[in-house]
């Protein structure tokens, strides 16, 4: 049973990251004082960590059907895999991503099911998947799904509140029946002595493409850097603590009053490196037409957007195109060298700066 591993503790020794801990129970009800300091998270360092989120046992079932996926042989998953299209549905398999702008090959592998199959299953919309994702569809995947899009859901409409959107204006972009990029996805990670050197990271710096994304893992290795810094540190992994972060679109749609933090996954540290790392994100993401630009029905956000008016927030893009640039410039057989990668991958991480500077200013 995968999940009666015992790892080793995360290193005492090592710098951490110091995300603020929001307490889901609390935005639930309302609480001015945890939607202040969710604000705080969201606009200076776009990541936190989210404690009482209410799914620790759906997240549970979701470690034992990723694992069982990932367990299959690999001309079974590969029936599966993404190709070079841009899509983010389907199974990549180890080696299929580019982690760095020479070209290196990764070693993980992942799943990603669609919400849109989750919920018309058995129909398909986007695509089929794997036997597993079949079995557990009704009683583990929707479960979860259901769970992660109403915390997501509920972080947005407490962001919405703050920026002085008209009330629903995020939710209308983000409504579960209409066809998006959001998606569950399960990344497995060999262990350091068998496929990873320590120079190797697992997943390269990026930014997310979407809007909230709903992050659990067990084992250190996640990494951010904090605004204005050079030097990558550590995600602690805290058990039962989800970790929250934003996405492109919101920055790009909060004109950059939101932020979206870079960050990357390495391999994980001390004793823990030799254990495979196992992360599931649920990934909520505009509605696959919508245009990303400034929501400017905002006074905050149209005075970010006339503030800087050199800066182009509008993208002139869906968020379908967004996530697809992004996604196939990482394949290995889309791989144009050093140029294109940097073109082609970049997500809104050279806003950040502007993102500071608007949120010094607030
Ligand atoms: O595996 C992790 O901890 C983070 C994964 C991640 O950043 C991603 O898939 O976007
Ligand atoms: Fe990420």
């Amino acid at each position: 049973m995968p999940g009666l591993i015992i790892h080793p503790p995360f290193p005492e020794d090592l710098p951490t990251a110091p995300l603020l801990i929001i307490d889901y129970e609390l935005l639930k009800i309302g609480d001015e004082a945890e939607k202040e300091r969710l604000w705080k998270a969201a606009t200076e360092l776009g990541f936190w960590y989210l404690k009482n989120h209410g799914s620790e046992n759906e997240v549970s079932d979701m470690f034992d059907v990723g694992t069982e996926i990932v367990r299959l042989p690999l001309e079974e998953k590969a029936k599966f895999e993404q190709g070079p299209d841009g899509t983010v549905a389907g199974y990549k398999s180890p080696g299929a991503n580019v982690i760095d702008e020479t070209g290196t090959r990764d070693v993980k592998e992942y799943i990603v099911i669609m919400k849109d199959d989750i919920f018309a299953w058995p129909d398909v919309i986007h695509r089929s998947y794997p036997e597993p994702v079949n079995v557990h569809m009704e009683s583990i995947i929707r479960p979860f799904s259901q769970k992660a899009i109403e915390v997501n859901l509920t972080i947005l409409s407490v962001l919405n509140e703050k920026l002085a959107l008209p009330e629903g204006t995020l939710a209308e972009f983000h409504r579960p029946q209409i066809q998006s990029q959001d998606a569950v996805k399960f990344i497995n990670a060999p262990p350091l002595v068998r496929a990873v050197s320590e120079e190797s990271v697992i997943t390269a710096a990026h930014t997310d493409y979407g809007s909230m994304s709903f992050l659990h893992n067990r084992l250190g290795g996640l990494q951010i850097q904090m605004p204005g810094a050079e030097n990558w540190l550590y995600v602690k992994p805290i058990p039962g603590h989800a970790i929250c972060n934003i996405g492109d679109a919101l920055v790009i749609m909060t004109a950059g009053l939101l932020r979206s933090n870079i960050h990357r996954v390495i391999p994980p540290p001390g004793e823990q490196s030799k254990y495979e790392r196992q992360s599931l994100v649920y990934f909520t993401r505009p509605e696959d037409t919508t245009i990303l630009r400034p929501l400017v029905s905002s006074p905050a956000i149209a005075a970010a957007v006339s503030n800087n008016p050199e800066k182009d927030w509008d993208k002139g893009v869906t968020s379908q195109e967004w996530i697809a640039r992004r996604a196939s410039a990482r394949k290995a057989t889309n791989y144009q060298g050093v140029e294109a990668w940097k073109k082609y991958t970049a997500g809104t991480e050279d806003e950040a700066a502007l993102a500071r500077e608007l949120t010094s200013l607030a």
